[in-house]
């Protein structure tokens, strides 16, 4: 049993009852807050690269292609870009790169080419359905670990989830955590398939008390993923956990999140809800395929006018 594990506590899960109205109201207040000063955006736009787990999962997705996004993870930033931060020296990389089970030796290979440590992500358990046999989404896990993958995205049963089936659901995680042996554990609970705000925080909860390492938003493949709201919830619910039990679980919104100027939102949302602590890979990633474009120019927006240095930032 993973350390994160706190055991299933079905009174706890049975007496949520979210605030929509209220959920809602603090999502549009954050929205509105992403008010850093303009001097400060660089450092910021920098740290949340710092936070990606830069993303292909595509059908058409080659040696490659994996190639190619495991060199843009190493160096996600142009160096003059870096040199005008001061920031040149600090070995600035996302924080993994995120690709299918098929992938991941490919992945593997390109980074130890490259004399990278950057952790590999594998997504797993029949992403982004989920619906393959147990033993079948167990392999799955098993066979990323094997091939190299530090870091295993697992999708939940939705099918559990919304028959309220919590218990099994719980069961079902700590399996897929015991088969991830060392490697860190996200559990995608893919919130668009979730019906109700309560069902995402009741599983949310029954993913950290089987003790995943984050939880995540999506698959990036549901028609509704990674939104203001729904990220509230899943917030509220690690500061609970946290509260209750001791035990910091990571948050990874996903899919869809494209504009350098949503990720300042998120980071503005992970220091409002869950602090300093919480902003950084350890704690937080951001799951995108597409947004490091917008990012990079946008710096480069921002260090060609009036900047001020990384370290300088005003947070911990
Ligand atoms: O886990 C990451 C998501 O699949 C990425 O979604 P995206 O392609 O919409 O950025």
């Amino acid at each position: 049993i993973s350390e994160q594990n706190s055991g299933f506590d079905l009174a706890w899960v049975s007496k949520v009852r979210v605030n929509t109205q209220a959920v809602l109201k603090r999502a549009q207040q954050i929205q509105g807050r992403n008010k850093n000063k303009k001097q400060w955006q660089a450092a910021w736009l920098l740290r949340a690269v710092t936070c990606i787990d830069l993303t292909t999962l595509a059908g058409d997705d080659t040696p490659g292609n994996v190639h190619r996004l495991c060199m843009k993870a190493t160096q996600p930033v142009r160096y003059d870009l870096l040199k005008s931060m001061d920031m040149q020296d600090k070995g600035v990389t996302t924080a993994a790169v995120c690709v299918y089970p098929s992938r991941v030796a490919d992945a593997v290979k390109s980074l130890k080419a490259a004399n990278s440590s950057l952790p590999v992500a594998s997504v797993a358990t029949g992403f982004p359905a989920g619906q393959t046999s147990l033993k079948t989404r167990l392999e799955e896990v098993r066979m990323a670990v094997e091939d190299g993958a530090m870091e295993i995205d697992i999708v939940i049963n939705r099918t559990l989830a919304l028959t309220g089936q919590w218990e099994a659901m719980y069961e079902e995680v700590c399996q897929f955590r015991e088969a991830c042996g060392e490697a860190h554990m996200k559990s995608i609970l893919a919130i668009g398939e979730l019906g109700t705000y309560t069902n995402v925080y009741k599983a949310s909860l029954v993913a950290m008390m089987a003790g995943s390492d984050f939880i995540k938003t999506s698959t990036g493949k549901e028609s509704v993923n990674a939104t203001y709201p729904v990220a509230i919830v899943m917030v509220r619910a690690i500061r609970d956990y946290f509260l209750k039990t001791g035990h910091k679980v990571g948050f990874k919104p996903a899919g869809g999140i494209r504009t350098a100027k949503e990720s300042l939102v998120w980071l503005t949302l992970m220091k409002e809800e869950l602090g300093d602590e919480w902003l950084s890979p350890r704690l937080f990633r951001l799951g995108a395929s597409s947004l490091l474009a917008d990012i990079e120019r946008q710096i480069y927006h921002h260090v060609t006018g009036r900047y001020a240095a990384y370290h300088q930032m005003p947070m911990a």
